[in-house]
């Protein structure tokens, strides 16, 4: 018998004994009736109970999917079976299945050969030797493959990547998935990092960044069970239709109830705003689709965006905070009715003695109603009925009159003030103003003015809101992810540090695919440095799992040439199909192209196609054109909320963060991609897994390569 069969034997009867006690556990949990009734203790148990036989639901499909044979230091030898949950055996309650997020479990991830092993563990460094790493792969309760990655009597015992790349090669269907059995070193260091820190995360297109942050909260909410819950993490991501997209990765892990939304919706949400910005097709349309705009917008100095997203604006509003809470108790005493007065001077000493530790709308809440008590202690010295009725209903209209004599605090109404829209400003704001860039102040006031909030006033308006106001838990997160982070500006995330407990945050992103050039940052560093060096990490992935090396190289040379980057990808060995290059300049030939490219999809070899345009309204001929032959394909503008998978066709700014078997771009000339679009169209190229395809016309732009 060879090795292999040996091997696949020994997994088979290890596979069925498993199997028969996970049975046996879940069949002896249903047995117990489900508790319904009040008591609370009973509930507590039924939950637990309920939580367990998910468990092991999930388990008695795939129980396991790798194992690792290591001899820690002076202990006895047992392999280790390692799973997406831990489970332990029926009769010695010893650890059948080790949980992947389990420190030991870490060495199956971190081992990449050698003659000694070691892991992290809460009691310290455990050191030994592995013998075996070994992937295993089961479907549906039955064994299909075992893959030694490394086993030290092999003749040539390294660490290979034959598992992986059989990974790589399987297509996609239309949603990102768990990628447990092949977490890479790099990135389990990422998933593993301490809590209390800012993790910044520059990483190639397809490197994991969106999939390892989403195994980093798998494993937060694992190792850190009695510090944070999953309702108070959230992931931020760029539009509804990436959160469908991935939206069955923290299933798959066993976790659920993660918030994950846009900044924009949370952010319209935390400061009640009537309308949310738009950030949909119509947004986006505005800096990708309308040439002439962009044009205009290109020549000014400095973007609004830029300008409302940088640390001096956040430095402006410190001062303008500072000044709120130094003007806003109103400049006169407080007169309940005539001949009875409370002098300024000792409102302001509450305000600011008792009451200074507290944000502004709360003192001022605080404050009213210490007048409240003060007026009330002062009606019981009335000398009459007549006088204690008199008094008491001026007092009442005079509180109200002095209530209304201070400012509003809502952050809304003080962004307006700073933009001098409001008729009787609550406060002098000319000296801020002049430290504003004119086109800025003037394009913010005029949309302002038509009761229109930007996406650029978000994180300012958050900052006021967060200035005046107490943040309750209800409001702030154990933990915030920010996908494609590079579009994040640093006084977004600098807002957001005050949402969040201990800078604890996963931020990734991408320089190379920072297409939106209006907003977003240019280095990490300028996110790095809002945090003290203690509290922030920064990792770079430079691996690329997604596509072939010969669609990796080819996009790397665009990347080369238009932006002169080094954030280059190195690719997995996978290798596949040259990238096709067809001239196609007329509409006939291009679509007779297209509809060349799609025979794989169409025959069901792959699950999923792109055809990516230069903007949404060529997107949308497309579709017709495609749709009048027949075909079905999903039109994707900026609005759709689904990623259904088949034939999709988008403009390619909206291809950002997804991923396709085959990747047609068409449109690559000069008139569709300027020398500044070198980027998106690295981000359309970078989609592809198996098969890319650029349909070029008479004028190339410089960065695209027509051979190869
Ligand atoms: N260790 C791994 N094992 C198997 N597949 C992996 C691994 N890491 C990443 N992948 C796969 O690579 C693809 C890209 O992953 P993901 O979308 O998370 O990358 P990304 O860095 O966010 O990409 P981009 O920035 O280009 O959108 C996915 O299909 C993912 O499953």
């Amino acid at each position: 018998m060879s090795e292999f069969q040996s091997a696949y034997q020994e997994e088979e009867r290890k596979l069925d004994r498993a199997l028969a006690s996970i049975d046996d556990q879940l069949q002896q949990l249903r047995s117990i009736p489900v508790y319904i009734g009040d008591d609370f203790t009973e509930q507590a148990l039924e939950a637990s109970r309920e939580g367990q036989r998910q468990k092991l639901i999930q388990s008695a499909q795939e129980p396991y999917f790798g194992r690792l044979d290591f001899e820690e230091s002076g202990r006895e030898f047992m392999p280790l079976y390692i799973g997406k949950a831990g489970v332990s055996d029926t009769v010695g309650k010893q650890p059948m299945v080790i949980d992947w997020r389990a420190p030991v479990a870490s060495l199956f991830y971190s081992f990449t050969g050698g003659d000694s092993a070691s892991y992290e563990a809460p009691e310290g460094l455990i050191e030994g030797k592995v013998s075996l790493k070994r992937n295993i792969v089961i479907r549906q309760r039955k064994l299909e493959r075992v893959v030694d990655t490394f086993n030290e009597n092999a003749d040539t015992p390294g660490v290979s990547d034959e598992f992986l790349v059989y990974r790589l090669g399987e297509n996609k269907d239309n949603r990102l998935r768990d990628i447990v059995s092949t977490i890479q070193a790099e990135q389990d260091q990422i998933i593993r990092a301490l809590k209390n820190t800012a993790l910044i995360i520059q990483g190639v297109a397809g490197s994991g960044k969106t999939t390892v942050a989403l195994h980093r909260l798998a494993y937060l909410l694992y190792q850190y069970k009695e510090q944070i819950r999953a309702e108070r993490m959230v992931i931020f991501a760029p539009n509804l239709m990436f959160i469908d997209y991935i939206s069955e990765v923290l299933p798959e892990l066993g976790v659920g109830d993660i918030q994950q939304c846009t900044f924009t919706d949370w952010a319209a949400k935390v400061i009640g705003l009537m309308t949310v910005p738009a950030d949909g097709s119509a947004g986006l349309m505005r800096w990708f689709d309308d040439h002439a705009r962009k044009q205009e917008i290109r020549t000014e100095q400095i973007y609004p965006g830029r300008y409302k997203g940088s640390m001096e604006f956040k430095n402006l509003l410190d001062d303008y905070l500072l000044r709120i809470e130094a003007e806003c108790v109103p400049q006169v005493d407080f007169e309940p009715w005539d001949g009875n007065r409370l002098s300024r001077a000792e409102i302001l000493e509450w305000f600011e003695g008792e009451y200074k530790y507290y944000p502004v709308a709360r003192r001022k809440e605080r404050l009213l109603a210490r007048i409240h008590r003060w007026v009330e202690m002062e009606l019981k010295k009335s000398p009459s009925a007549a006088a204690l009725k008199e008094r008491k209903k001026k007092a009442q209209q005079r509180e109200k009159a002095y209530a209304k004599k201070w400012p509003e605090l809502d952050s809304f109404q003080l962004y307006r003030n700073l933009f001098q829209m409001k008729k009787n400003a609550d406060f002098a704001v000319e000296d801020l103003q002049a430290r504003i860039p004119a086109a800025v102040w003037k394009e913010t006031k005029d949309s302002l003015k038509n009761g229109t909030v930007q996406e650029d006033d978000l994180a300012a308006l958050l900052y006021l809101f967060a200035g005046v106001n107490e943040l309750d838990s209800t409001l702030t997160f154990d933990h915030i992810v920010i996908d494609e982070a590079q579009d994040f500006s640093p006084f977004q995330v600098a807002v957001l540090d005050r949402f969040v407990k201990g800078h604890s945050f996963t931020i990734l992103g991408d320089l190379s695919q920072g297409i939106h050039y209006y907003k977003g940052i240019d280095d990490w560093q300028e996110m790095q440095g809002l945090f003290a060096q203690e509290e922030t990490a920064y990792f770079a992935l430079t691996r690329s799992y997604r596509s072939t090396m010969e669609i990796i190289e080819y996009a790397n040379e665009i990347l080369k040439r238009g932006v002169g980057t080094d954030l280059l990808a190195v690719p997995v060995f996978r290798s596949g199909d040259p990238v096709r290059l067809e001239h196609a300049q007329s509409g006939e030939s291009k679509l007779k192209l297209i509809k060349q490219a799609l025979t794989k999809v169409l025959n069901g070899e792959y699950r999923t196609t792109a055809i990516l345009t230069r903007t949404l309204d060529e997107a949308k001929q497309m579709y017709e054109s495609l749709t009048a032959e027949g075909l079905i394909a999903n039109l994707i503008d900026g609005d759709k909320t689904q990623y259904a998978g088949g034939i999709s066709v988008l403009p390619v700014y909206l291809s950002k963060g997804l991923e396709f078997d085959a990747v047609i771009v068409t449109d690559v000339d000069a008139q569709h991609y300027g020398p500044q679009d070198a980027k998106l169209l690295y981000v359309g190229c970078t989609r592809a897994l198996h098969e890319l395809w650029l349909l070029y016309g008479d004028q190339i732009p410089e960065y695209v390569v027509t051979e190869v």
